[in-house]
């Protein structure tokens, strides 16, 4: 892992948590883009080489509905970026981790994304980014 790419919070409503954080973070975000297939729209804020993405549900079945429907509104994962993610998904998987998807699918801000599964990190949602 070279470094936290971004740490994803679920929101209920991405205009005005776009307006807290930018508040908050003292700039306002730098992109907001809909990723339909996740069932999000997210919106991007820079902090240092990390980010902060914003995510609200574009329909129930979201899994971002479905995180605030049972938890409210927090930190929903934590992406960290990798040089190369298939190989980070072998070498995870030959370690026991379980990939929610093992095939790299597309993210938001032209990224290739995998999701381990968080009963196997300690609770946490871990993402994998890659550049496309
Ligand atoms: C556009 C891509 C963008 C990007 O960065 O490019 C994104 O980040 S998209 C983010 C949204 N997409 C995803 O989260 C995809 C991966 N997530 C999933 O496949 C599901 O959300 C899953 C499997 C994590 C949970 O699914 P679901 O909620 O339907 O199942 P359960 O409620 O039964 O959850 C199982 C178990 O996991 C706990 N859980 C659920 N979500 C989280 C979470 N975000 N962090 C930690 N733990 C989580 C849940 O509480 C259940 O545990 P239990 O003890 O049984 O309550
Ligand atoms: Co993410």
């Amino acid at each position: 892992m070279k470094r936290i790419e971004h740490i994803g919070i679920a929101v209920k409503d991405l205009e005005a948590a776009n307006k807290t954080y930018a508040t908050v973070m003292g700039a306002e975000h730098y992109k907001t883009e809909t990723v339909e297939s996740e069932g999000v729209s997210t919106s991007f804020f820079q902090v240092g080489e990390s980010k902060i993405e914003l995510l609200a549900a574009t329909n129930p079945e979201s899994p971002i509905a479905k995180f605030i429907e049972k938890r409210g509104e927090g930190i929903h994962h934590i992406a960290f970026y990798v040089d190369d993610i298939n190989t980070e998904i072998e070498r995870l998987k030959g370690e026991g981790f379980r990939l929610l998807n093992e095939i790299p699918k597309p993210g938001a801000d032209n990224k290739l994304v995998a999701f381990m599964h968080p009963k196997d990190v300690n609770g946490v949602l871990v993402e994998l980014c890659q550049e496309k």
